[in-house]
C-alpha cells in the first residue's frame, strides 16, 4: 500500500517523535510505501529513517525550491516545480494518506486533500493521527462545520481521527 504522509518538517519533543517512530517502524514492517516531502528534515527525516529501518519502501516527492533538504536514499525521489504540482503528485502517488503533527504545510496539505475529496474529486482514506491531543482544536471545528450545515457530507466521510498508531492503520485495513 502507498501511504503518503504529511508532517512536520521540524525537530519535535519526544511526546511527538517516538509515537511517529512507532507509526514509521509499523509501516515499514507491513512492507507499505511511504509516500513522503522527501525531505530529511524533521519528523519527515525520523518518518523516513524509521520506515527504511523497517523495511519499507521511500518515494520522496520534493520540491525544486528544497531539493538542498531532499533525503539522500530514497527508493524514488522526484521533484516538483512547485508546491501545488507536489501537492497533486503526492495525493496521485498514494492509496491512502495519513496525517502526523505538522504546522502551516502539513495544514495546508490536508486541507487540500479534504477539499478534493469534499468534491468527490477523489475518495482514497485520510486518516489524522491525533498525537496527544494535537488536533483536538481541529476535530472541533470540524465537527461545528458538519452540526451547522457547512459540510456536503458526513465528516466520518472525509476523515477518520485516530489516537495511536496501530488505530490509524486499522483505520486504513478498514477502509480497503
Ligand atoms: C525545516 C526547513 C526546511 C525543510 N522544509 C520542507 N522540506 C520538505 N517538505 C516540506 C518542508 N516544509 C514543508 N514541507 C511540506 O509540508 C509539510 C511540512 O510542513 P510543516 O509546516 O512543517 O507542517 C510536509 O508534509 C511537506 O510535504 C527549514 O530549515
Amino acid at each position: 500500500m502507498n501511504i503518503t504522509v504529511f508532517c512536520s518538517a521540524y525537530s519535535l519533543d519526544e511526546r511527538y517523535t517516538l509515537p511517529a517512530a512507532d507509526f514509521a517502524r509499523l509501516l515499514g514492517e507491513r512492507g507499505d510505501t511511504l509516500v513522503w516531502g522527501g525531505s530529511h528534515a524533521g519528523l519527515m527525516g525520523l518518518l523516513a529513517d524509521g520506515v527504511k529501518e523497517a523495511g519499507g519502501r521511500l518515494v520522496g516527492i520534493s520540491v525544486d525550491l528544497l531539493a538542498h533538504k531532499a533525503y539522500e536514499g530514497a527508493d524514488e525521489l522526484v521533484s516538483a516545480p512547485d508546491l501545488a504540482t507536489r501537492k497533486a503528485l503526492l495525493l496521485e502517488r498514494a492509496d491512502a494518506v495519513v496525517v502526523l503533527v505538522g504546522g502551516l504545510g502539513t495544514l495546508d496539505e490536508v486541507t487540500e486533500v479534504l477539499e478534493l475529496k469534499k468534491h468527490a474529486l477523489h475518495d482514497k482514506p485520510v486518516v489524522l493521527l491525533d498525537t496527544d491531543g494535537f488536533y483536538a482544536g481541529m476535530r472541533t471545528q470540524l465537527e461545528r462545520m458538519e452540526t451547522e450545515g457547512f459540510l456536503p457530507r458526513p465528516l466520518a466521510d472525509l476523515v477518520v481521527f485516530a489516537t495511536t498508531p496501530a488505530e490509524a492503520f486499522a483505520a486504513l485495513d478498514q477502509a480497503r
